[in-house]
């Protein structure tokens, strides 16, 4: 019935229950006891259904002493029950806690490139969801098989000592009752399974379309979507339907079955006790002991299910935690004191996947404290490049080197201490102002918040919230708007005060205000540190002290504006497209 194979994810998970393997010994043990205490009462109702009868043998002191005996062994019951379901429960309860905080903490680790091959959603429900259904494993394949199996065994023996002819009677419907029971649970658990994957499918659809309702409706594309939406339902009914069907179908037929089991028990008993060959509290005891068999039985049936999903649960965690970070500290890494910021690549070759090379040859330096603009079309591999810095990824050939320290020989935690970065579209948490700001540098006084807002041009519309620095920000708070949420990130880079700075040029165009507002905090965030801008709008670096032209993951143009604009080469072209657009935009 039961089948499942030691895969190195299971050993690997069993390597998690083990510190518990005590806890998990004493709750089998008391839900044998559990299980089997129970058995004890028709035996018992049996000889005093006996004794009854037959006047001879009455004794009522007997009777008062066995009843007080078996409500005393019930309370026995009652302490095992309550020790079998805490010791259980709490020790899949830590070991999620265990499971949950160290894939949490790996997530954590693991470098940007395993980000993008997955959908955050999956990786949060292997956090969330699959460490729960795991959790089942030890409930299931530990506890529960130990006990329903040792409860039939006794059950079982019980019928055979007291009329093994009655025991191969009752027992007659168990084979067709264990063989239907399994073929309609295989085709219960085939439409769950399509119902559960197109459930999935219609919320990430769902979650995908509300996000981007805006796009929706300004492309009038509700009526379409209403369709696909009405598609994609009617085939979830559909496997409900089946599911439904199923279900019906497997509660008459066993339904039927359990029903019929009884009553040839009683069927056939009654024939033996006119007999002789069996007493009346023997077939009280026979009926009692069969309602008795198929809680277990059901359980060690369902069992294989319960084992599948925890399995092919454990089997998604472990994929998680068998995946290494690529980026990461080798043995001897170490820190360097304080950093000036120069930084130089040499033959950097890099490549995200084997077959496509997004930089090629790559060769820069840039000296300390100064500003250098990254521009290029679309593609070109100006953000490869600032990724490498950090070392989000690591090259594929080449070196980097800070201060002329290999960037692969310093600790990750170190060199990402000393880089600022500033994306396109910042990212704020939920939580307050001052909290988003304070991201930067946890252990800032108060005065260094305020004054790194102020240096970002934040404070003043910070202070004029209702709850100031204090205001919550985020899905169930305030909305900042776009010139207001980067002026916050800045914040948050003058808070880290690092040597190297990497910001992405927000490509929204906000108004004039604003974007003075930012472009006088960036000036005073640039001094005094090493500045890579990747530029999207050449208006705003032509003071730069560097300009770094890509094509192609190549570096093709290396100089000052005006060298550049000399050059007449593709710097030259793509300003011109530039001033050509802004003033058609203009007169237009
Ligand atoms: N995570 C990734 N996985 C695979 N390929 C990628 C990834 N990110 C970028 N690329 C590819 O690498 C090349 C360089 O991309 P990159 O983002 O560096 O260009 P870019 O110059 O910054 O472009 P843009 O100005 O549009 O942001 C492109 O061909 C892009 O398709």
């Amino acid at each position: 019935m039961l089948n499942f194979v030691i895969s190195p994810s299971l050993k690997r998970f069993l390597s998690y229950v083990k510190p518990y393997r005590w806890s998990i010994i004493a709750a089998t043990f008391c839900g044998l006891l559990k299980y089997n205490i129970p058995i004890i009462f028709p035996w018992i109702f049996k000889d005093v259904v006996d004794r009854l009868l037959s006047p001879s043998s009455y004794n009522i002191v007997k009777l008062h002493y066995t009843m007080l005996a078996l409500i005393a062994i019930f309370a026995f019951w009652a302490v095992v029950t309550y020790l079998r379901s805490y010791l259980a429960d709490r020790t899949s309860q830590r070991l999620i806690f265990d499971l949950r905080h160290e894939l949490y903490v790996h997530l954590q680790r693991m470098s940007l490139s395993f980000y993008e091959k997955r959908r955050v959603g999956s990786v949060a429900s292997r956090l969330l969801g699959d460490i729960s259904v795991a959790q089942n494993f030890v409930g299931a394949a530990f506890t529960n098989t130990v006990m329903d199996a040792s409860s039939l065994f006794l059950i079982a023996f019980l019928l055979f000592l007291m009329n093994y002819k009655l025991a191969l009677v009752s027992i007659a419907i168990f084979p067709f009752y264990v063989f239907l029971n399994n073929l309609f649970k295989a085709r219960i658990r085939k439409t769950s399974l399509l119902a559960r994957e197109k459930m999935e499918e219609i919320s990430g659809d769902v979650h995908e379309k509300l996000s981007g309702i805006s796009i929706i409706q300004s492309y009038t594309r509700e009526k379409s979507e209403e369709k696909k939406f009405f598609q994609d339902n009617r085939e979830y009914l559909s496997y409900q339907l089946e599911n439904v069907k199923h279900n019906a179908a497997a509660a008459s037929v066993i339904g039927f079955l359990t029903s019929i089991a009884p009553v040839l028990v009683v069927w056939y008993g009654a024939v033996q006790v006119i007999h002789g060959h069996l007493t009346v509290g023997e077939l009280t005891a026979f009926y009692a002991y069969l309602g008795m068999f198929y809680t277990p039985l059901n359980r060690l049936t369902e069992l294989n299910i319960l084992l599948a999903n925890s399995q092919s649960a454990i089997e998604r965690i472990f994929e998680v935690f068998n995946t290494s970070p690529e980026v990461v500290d080798h043995s001897a890494a170490r820190e360097t004191g304080p950093m000036k910021g120069e930084i130089e690549f040499s033959n950097v070759y890099f490549a995200y996947e084997l077959s496509k090379i997004a930089l090629k040859d790559i060769n820069l330096r840039i000296p300390a404290n100064s500003t250098v603009a990254l521009v290029g079309p679309s593609g070109s591999g100006k953000s490869t490049f600032a990724k490498l810095i950090p070392r989000f990824y690591d090259v594929s050939a080449g070196t980097i080197t800070i201060d002329g320290f290999n960037i692969r020989d310093l600790k990750l935690s170190y060199l990402r201490r000393k880089i600022a970065t500033v994306p396109q579209d910042p990212i704020l948490f939920s939580g307050t102002i001052y909290e988003n700001i304070i991201f930067g540098k946890p252990n800032a006084t108060r005065e260094e918040v305020s004054l790194a807002a102020l240096s970002a041009n934040a404070h003043n519309f910070i202070c004029k919230l209702p709850k100031g620095y204090q205001t919550e920000i985020g899905e169930d708070g305030l909305k900042l708007s776009g010139g207001q949420r980067q002026r916050v990130a800045l914040a948050r880079a003058f808070l880290k005060n690092a040597p190297i700075l990497i910001l992405d040029e927000a490509t929204s165009s906000l108004d004039s205000e604003a974007e003075n507002l930012i472009q006088q905090a960036l000036k005073r965030l640039m001094q005094n540190r090493t500045t890579i801008i990747i530029a999207h709008r050449l208006s705003t670096i032509q003071s730069a002290d560097i300009i770094v032209v890509f094509d192609g993951g190549r570096i093709i143009e290396v100089g000052s504006h005006q060298e550049l604009l000399e050059l007449y080469g593709l710097y030259h072209r793509l300003h011109e497209e530039q001033f050509h657009k802004m003033f058609i935009e203009s007169v237009g």
